[in-house]
């Protein structure tokens, strides 16, 4: 029995409920598999293009209609609850095509972040739709949102991701696991929330849900941290006519690469990052790097990137 936490990607999941559902349903598959296995699982997800998306839509409402304004951190646990919805009824279908008898439960999760982050003064994670850059600069003008470009993939916003310290919700996710659930916690990365004289409070920022995952991961002693997203494989030259994928990466490989500008900031370089800080140190640790629809190639060793000591 392996303790496996999976991350999926929020980007990875599509841009629409319908193409969400029918990519988990195709993941909810593998991950049944995983476990059918024996293996003990926790999933985790991304979640930048829905939170964006949902702000962006209630946003609109208040402006058009009479829906009061709906904070960022509000969206955040929104978030949670419409991925977390589709991945317990996708993955209750398949347990039940398999005769699988296997309690699932999704857990709004809150993360304790350091309200002095410097990541507050400088937002990096994208979030929401992909814009032209033409478009990006009408709507940084009208809504004083900051894009940056994202990954040659176009613009986008962006808002602060302070580092996760502490899941407010890991005494309730452990006694769930002990007691047999297959849970889904820390969507987004957890709704960001700072220590105040009068308790948690929600802040505007989205946590990095890799970073999360590997917190995640080392408190419920995991052994390996699976990070799904849309490529098979980390490469070298991303995106160059001399993209080289990489099957093996060893922590001082992935510092090297890191120092060479490989892995796009707001993209791949944070997976990297929550890998190394996984492994780093842990020799029977590992972490794999793939694509939402080849868990099981990546599992049989046939792609996907694994890090490790
Ligand atoms: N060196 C690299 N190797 C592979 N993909 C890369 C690399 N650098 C940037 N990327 C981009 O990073 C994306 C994954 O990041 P992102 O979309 O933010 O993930 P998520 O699916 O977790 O939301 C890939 O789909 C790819 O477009
Ligand atoms: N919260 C977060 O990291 O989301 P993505 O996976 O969509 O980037």
């Amino acid at each position: 029995m392996t303790k496996i936490v999976v991350a999926l990607g929020g980007n990875a999941l599509g841009k629409s409920p319908a193409e969400q559902l029918k990519l988990v349903k195709n993941t909810a598959a593998s991950l049944a598999g995983l476990i059918a296995a024996g293996n003990k699982v926790v999933i985790t997800h991304g979640n930048g293009p829905q939170v964006g998306v949902i702000n962006l839509g209630l946003d609109f409402a208040a402006e058009h209609d009479k829906t009061p304004l709906f904070p960022f951190p509000e969206c955040g646990a929104m978030s949670q609850g419409y991925i977390g919805y589709h991945l317990q009824q996708s993955l209750k279908n398949e347990f039940c095509k398999r005769k699988l008898n296997k309690k699932i439960v999704s857990v709004i999760t809150q993360t304790e972040v350091n309200a002095n982050d410097q990541a507050f003064d400088n937002p990096t994670k994208p979030v929401g739709n992909f814009y032209s850059r033409e478009e990006s600069k009408k709507i940084e003008n009208e809504k004083k949102f900051v894009f940056v470009e994202d990954a040659g993939r176009g613009y986008r916003r962006v808002v602060p991701s302070p580092l996760p310290k502490k899941i407010i919700e890991q005494d309730s996710i452990n006694d769930l696991i002990d007691t047999d659930n297959l849970v889904i916690a820390s969507g987004g990365g957890g709704v960001p929330v700072v220590k105040t004289e009068h308790g948690y409070q929600g802040v505007a920022a989205v946590i990095d849900k890799d970073m999360s995952a590997a917190l995640l991961a080392a408190n419920i002693e995991a052994e390996q941290l699976i990070i799904l997203t849309a490529v098979d494989n980390v490469s070298l030259d991303y995106g160059k006519t001399t993209e080289l994928p990489i099957n093996r990466l060893t922590v001082k490989e992935a510092k090297q690469y890191i120092s060479e500008n490989q892995f796009s900031p707001g993209s791949m370089l944070p997976k990297i990052e929550a890998c190394l800080e996984f492994v780093s140190g842990k020799k029977g640790r590992t972490a794999l790097i793939t694509s939402l629809g080849h868990l099981d190639s990546a599992i049989a060793g046939k792609i996907g990137t694994l890090i490790c000591e």
